[in-house]
């Protein structure tokens, strides 16, 4: 399976095309809507979120509420373009445009290095783009990779465990189901409710210092077969596609599967997770430090995998730049953004996760029909079970 998106921040629509579902696979609607509205949520949003309402148009792959095996292509609408629509037009001499043109970099964005590479003297040309309203296309390609997970009993979840200085404490135990349910019902998506508190208070100083905050998010996705993912060669180690996938959400700075760079500090014998059997379950592991991954694969235990996000670049606390014009110093000053996206983050994370995870079972399980799919699903857990 493979992705596109396009699209601009301002312009008339984000456009996906998914590319390798199987046929057959019930497509709800209501199901993507929802993941693009949790992505809408979190305390520390800017007023951008309260124009915009997302949801997908059905352009093509679907018949009758279930895949035909052709390219799925959604659209999800910008509302705010109908304020853009002289800036953003495609017909040339834009005389509006030329009179708002962007000349001056924010320092963390992308408007500097993509203004330089594509000749851009607006730097809007790379603004429009390098935006994070493209993670909207992003959590829909995921919403879709999740219908199909779902179809094979595998449940994704995510929580925040870091706003600035404040941590969560660990939660251990939890299934993703609660985690899910918990973390939903919290503004900032955190498991604890002490931290969710000091979140929020972090969030407002930091708004009322003009200054913006990044974190750390969790994401979970349970009851996934032993050895998708390869040791054989390195780009089919999951874990790998994983830690791109989630470098690749805008801000995102890192990622770590199971304990992560805390294994760099401890000794093998308190890292490796030992391995256990039962009639019942087959092989499993005592413990899951490694995040459900060993060689590449997955080992049936669940999926961990953390990211963490840098503060927001645009900040209303002036940061020393350079016009590009002019070439004067000056400090930046900003109409709009947001403070802390982290809780929105975390739902981007969650779908460009079951996004990897989806595609890693099409390309190894025999997928032209949902139906097919699910049966090598369910012929493999058994093997696994019966080795
Ligand atoms: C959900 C989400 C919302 C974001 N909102 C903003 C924002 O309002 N203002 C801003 O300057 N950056 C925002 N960012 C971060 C920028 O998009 C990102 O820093 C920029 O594209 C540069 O890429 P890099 O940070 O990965 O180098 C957001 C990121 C995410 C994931
Ligand atoms: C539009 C979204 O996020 C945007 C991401 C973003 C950025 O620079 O990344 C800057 C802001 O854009 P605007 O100036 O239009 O308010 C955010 O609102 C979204 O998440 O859907």
């Amino acid at each position: 399976m493979r992705y596109l998106t396009a699209g601009e921040s301002h312009g008339p629509q984000l456009t996906l095309i998914v590319e390798g579902l199987p046929s057959q696979l019930p497509f709800d609607k209501n199901k993507v809507d929802e993941q693009l509205s949790r992505r809408q949520k979190g305390y520390g949003r800017g007023r951008r979120m309260q124009i915009e309402t997302d949801r997908v148009e059905i352009l093509s792959g679907v018949r009758f509420g279930k895949t035909t095996g052709a390219p799925v292509a959604l659209a999800i609408e910008n509302k705010d373009w109908a304020k853009w629509v002289e800036v953003m037009s495609p017909e040339p001499d834009g005389e509006k445009a030329e009179k708002r043109r962007v000349s001056r970099p924010r320092p963390g964005h992308a408007d500097l290095n993509g203004a330089i590479k594509y000749d851009h003297r607006d730097m809007r040309d790379v603004l429009e783009r390098s935006s994070a309203r493209e993670t909207a296309a992003r959590v829909a390609v995921g919403a879709v990779a999740r219908l199909l997970l779902e179809e094979c009993g595998i449940r994704v979840a995510s929580h925040v465990v870091r706003i600035g200085s404040v941590e969560a404490k660990p939660s251990a135990e939890w299934r993703v189901e609660e985690i899910a349910r918990v973390s939903e019902a919290s503004p900032v998506r955190c498991l604890d409710p002490d931290a969710e508190k000091a979140m929020i208070q972090e969030i407002d100083q930091a708004k009322q210092d003009g200054d913006s905050l990044g974190g750390i998010v969790e994401v979970i996705v349970e009851n996934v077969p032993v050895g998708l993912g390869s040791h054989v060669h390195w780009d089919r180690k999951l874990d790998a596609r994983i830690a791109q996938a989630v470098v690749s959400i805008n801000a995102f700075k890192g990622a770590e599967i199971g304990i992560g760079f805390e294994a760099g500090r401890l000794r093998g014998s308190q890292v490796h997770d030992e391995i256990l059997w039962s009639e019942e379950e087959g092989f499993y592991r005592a413990t899951n430090r490694l995040g459900g991954f060993e060689g590449g694969m997955t080992t049936g235990e669940p999926i961990v995998v953390r990211g963490v996000m840098k503060p927001i670049p645009t900040l209303y606390k002036p940061l020393k730049s350079v016009d590009i014009d002019s070439k004067e110093s000056f400090a930046a000053s900003i109409e709009r953004s947001d403070n802390c996206a982290v809780p929105a983050a975390g739902v981007v994370a969650e779908n460009v996760v079951a996004w990897e995870v989806a595609r890693a079972l099409v390309e190894q399980f025999s997928a032209d029909t949902l139906q097919e799919l699910v049966q090598a699903v369910q012929a493999r857990r058994e093997k696994a079970k019966g080795f």
